[in-house]
């Protein structure tokens, strides 16, 4: 699989756990960066993993700053990507069956190596459960804000 990744400063050291993990399981993973630990604002890696995952340049993305917070709520911003933030493998799982997620996030200073490592292969080895939750994530690509519930 084609895998995009990116950081901020704080998670440089788990990007690079991660690239290497992806690539021994024998993965395609374009690294977009940074690719130091001088402080870096998380929005702008994000919008760049977005953009890459929306354009088609990679099946999924990888998402990582500190808390994982900021960098997912970056991603979140291009429609074409859902980004969720997990911490342990059962919502990894669901993030994929039932969100259709297409990003990953996580966070460096609350989320431990082998952790990160156990729930990106459960997101990557999880396919979309459909049904009705094809539905649910249709409508988050077309958010009608002012209707009623129905
Ligand atoms: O976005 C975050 C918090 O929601 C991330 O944890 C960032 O990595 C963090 O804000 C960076 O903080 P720093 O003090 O500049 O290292």
């Amino acid at each position: 699989m084609r895998i995009a990744i990116a950081s901020d400063h704080a998670a440089i050291a788990l990007k690079s756990a991660l690239i290497e993990h992806l690539q021994s399981a024998g993965h395609d993973v374009a690294d977009l960066g940074p690719y130091d630990e001088s402080s870096v604002d998380y929005p702008d890696y994000g919008y760049k993993l977005a953009e890459a995952v929306a354009a088609g340049d990679a099946q999924f993305g990888v998402a990582l700053c500190g808390s994982g917070i900021g960098i997912s709520i970056a991603v979140n911003r291009n429609p074409a990507c859902r980004a969720a933030l997990v911490s342990e493998p059962l919502s990894a799982k669901l993030a994929r069956e039932h969100n259709d997620a297409n990003v990953i996030a996580m966070g460096a200073r609350l989320t431990g190596i082998d952790m990160a490592k156990a729930c990106l292969d459960t997101f990557l080895a999880t396919p979309f459960a459909g049904e009705r939750h094809a539905r649910r994530v249709g409508k988050l690509s077309n958010p009608a804000f002012t209707k009623d519930p129905v």
